[in-house]
């Protein structure tokens, strides 16, 4: 669960979020990718505590007097809101919720972001569901959105997917070097994706710990998308090919766009099948 790295780190009221023992999990995609419709989806069928790094800045822009008018300018620019403000935002948001189960969604949107939110509040998340979809995509739905946000008309939509593509995607590659991101079609319809989602979230609470490894129940694993999972081989008998199972590596890969990892310490057992690394999250 979301790795607690240090326990000493305070926030302003003088409790610590480490001491929750928050998970967070990131949900990072490009503006219009769908980050917001499937946390809602996430929210209900999980539980997690929904927080909007954007949501939280124009709530902020409309009440304070010290920081509105830097962030309004910033959101119609389609810049990124310096790190101290949104992690502030964040972090009260967190202590002000009895959940230890956040999704951040639209955060970190920078290294400094992230760096700064590691190093503040001592939690690394538990992995980052990353909503892919072509700019074409996002383009159609941003505007269609109808929310009347003053960034979804065309100038501001084509500043925010160069900001993405030179900021935030370097934060996706990060994580995806430390096999974090769990990689999701975000193009196909709502119900689709959230089925997709579903599959990275449900053996995440399904999930039995076992001498440091996680049992799979065999209801969990008919559900589980066979390219997660590791060859079980019917019979005892003899392989031809000991290196032949099949990896879980279905919604994570060593870059975003493709390939997996080869670290064999990061590889399934063989030889007892339905014990799985807890790094592979079953
Ligand atoms: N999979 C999808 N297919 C079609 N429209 C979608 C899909 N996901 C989201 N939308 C719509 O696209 C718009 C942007 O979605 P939203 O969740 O607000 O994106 P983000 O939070 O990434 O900016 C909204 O109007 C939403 O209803
Ligand atoms: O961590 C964040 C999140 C959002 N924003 C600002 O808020 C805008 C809207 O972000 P949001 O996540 O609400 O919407 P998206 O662009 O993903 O649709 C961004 O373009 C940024 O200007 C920011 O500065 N830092």
């Amino acid at each position: 669960m979301g790795t607690v790295v240090d326990s000493g780190k305070k926030e302003a009221n003088g409790s610590s979020l480490s001491e929750k023992k928050a998970t967070v999990v990131f949900v990072l995609g490009g503006p219009g990718s769908g980050k917001g419709t499937q946390c809602t989806n996430i929210v209900e069928h999980f539980g997690y505590t929904h927080l909007s790094a954007g949501d939280l800045l124009r709530a902020e822009k409309e009440s304070s007097s010290e920081n509105g008018t830097m962030i309004q300018n910033m959101i119609k620019e389609g810049k990124i809101v310096p790190s101290v403000v949104t992690i502030k935002l964040l972090q009260r948001a967190m202590q002000a919720n009895n959940n230890d189960k956040f999704l951040i969604d639209g955060f970190p949107r920078n290294e400094e972001n992230r760096a700064a939110f590691e190093s503040v509040t001592g939690i690394e998340p538990e992995f980052v569901l990353f909503l892919d979809c072509s700019e074409e995509v996002m383009e159609r739905r941003l505007l269609g959105r109808n929310q009347g946000r003053a960034d979804d008309n065309i100038d501001t939509i084509r500043k925010r997917f160069k900001v993405y593509m030179e900021s935030t995607l370097p934060v996706i590659e990060y994580y995806n070097s430390k096999g974090k991101v769990r990689k999701i079609d975000a193009e196909k319809p709502v119900e689709e994706v959230f089925e997709a989602v579903k599959s990275v979230f449900t053996p995440l609470h399904e999930k039995v710990h076992f001498f440091g490894r996680i049992l799979c129940s065999s209801k969990t694993r008919k559900r589980l998308p066979k390219s997660v999972l590791p060859d079980v081989p019917k019979k005892k008998k003899k392989s031809l090919s000991p290196l032949s199972a099949t990896t879980p590596q279905a919604t994570s890969s060593s870059r975003p766009d493709q390939g997996s990892t080869s670290d064999p310490a990061e590889q399934p057992s063989t030889s007892a099948p339905y014990l799985i690394p807890i790094s592979q999250r079953c």
